[in-house]
């Protein structure tokens, strides 16, 4: 495929090549053949884009996951622990064990995300063998490599990847994201980082939109990404690819902001399962994130939750303790 060909809305980027071509199966896949394509940039975004509108929630166990799945979740991150308990137990935080991948993937029917250190292509390429939908190269564990993110372009699984602003979020789509979600702060159960960085993101999105030629070539060099893909975002009013907001949210009112910000979808992690009635809420923020622009409906689906995570303000903690600064 040419790289400025269209993909759906979107353009493949550059080095969307390598890896992402169809799989090599001793003759050449696609409509002739009859064969499946797998691994193309396009059903990579492609699968991101059948999850927007959606939310999608951590689970530790089976349990969990048939709680996501009863409640409406389109699709699952299974994890060893939600990061609010990553941020109390300290330590090394891993991908999560095999087996409770395997088991959390037989327990539902939904796309099945899980997590891998950043940097860490081996967590990846382990993952990719499960057989999971999506893999989140995430800064909620302890990031394995302090300078290089994975080539994800090596990989026919697709990546989600956090992004504070547009210059991280572009690296990561030239790396070969294929999703991309706001940082917010993770485990605090506080959306206010989530805010600041959609914010932030759809500010430099409308001064790229804004930009000349020349202004765009600067852009791109103070942002550190290629003119390609802000030429893209300039094109289409946005991200090249669908992008989610996550980190501390804890209420329908906090999904429902986050929807009216601009966000295509939410993550929600230690917000459900660390509440006092997981059922209840996660079926609320579903239904929150799909009427996010209707008040009554939202003043109808907030009460009687029971009480909602504790959590910690994102501003009290110390600049070691924010994952969000974990990579950029
Ligand atoms: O990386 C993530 C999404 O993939 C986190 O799991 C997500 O940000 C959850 O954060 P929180 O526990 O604050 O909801």
């Amino acid at each position: 495929m040419a790289s400025d060909q269209l993909v759906g809305e979107v353009r493949e980027p550059v080095r969307a090549r390598a890896g992402t071509e169809p799989v090599a199966t001793g003759e050449e896949p696609g409509r002739d053949s009859g064969r499946p394509l797998r691994g193309t940039w396009a059903l990579k975004t492609g699968l991101a884009r059948m999850l927007k509108g959606g939310v999608i929630m951590d689970v530790t166990t089976p349990e969990q996951a048939r709680i996501a799945e009863e409640a409406g979740a389109v699709a699952v991150m299974a994890l060893e622990r939600v990061p609010a308990d990553i941020r109390a137990a300290g330590g090394v935080a891993r991908m999560a064990d095999p087996d409770r991948i395997r088991a959390i993937m037989e327990a539902v029917t939904i796309p099945v995300m899980a997590k891998c250190r950043i940097g860490h292509f081996v967590e990846a390429q382990i993952l990719e063998a499960l057989g999971v939908d999506f893999i989140d190269e995430s800064e909620v564990l302890t990031p394995a490599d302090d300078r290089f993110h994975i080539d994800k372009h090596a990989f026919t699984v697709p990546f989600v990847c956090g992004a504070r602003d547009l210059g991280e979020a572009l690296r990561r789509i030239a790396e070969g994201a294929a999703m991309i979600r706001t940082k917010g702060e993770p485990g605090t159960g506080d959306v206010a980082e989530a805010v600041r960085h959609m914010r932030r993101m759809n500010e430099q999105i409308r001064q790229a939109c804004a930009a000349g030629d020349e202004e765009l070539v600067v852009l791109a060099r103070d942002l550190g990404v290629p003119l390609e893909l802000l030429q893209e975002v300039r094109r289409l009013g946005r991200l090249p690819v669908v992008n989610f907001a996550a980190g501390g949210i804890a209420t329908p009112a906090d999904a429902a902001l986050m929807m009216q910000l601009g966000a295509d979808g939410v993550f929600v992690g230690s917000g459900i399962f660390k509440s006092e009635n997981p059922a209840a809420r996660a079926r609320a923020i579903v239904e929150a994130v799909a009427h996010y622009d209707d008040p009554a409906w939202l003043a109808r689906i907030s009460g009687g939750l029971g009480e909602a995570m504790a959590g910690v303000a994102a501003a009290s903690l110390a600049a070691d303790q924010r994952m969000q600064q974990r990579s950029a």
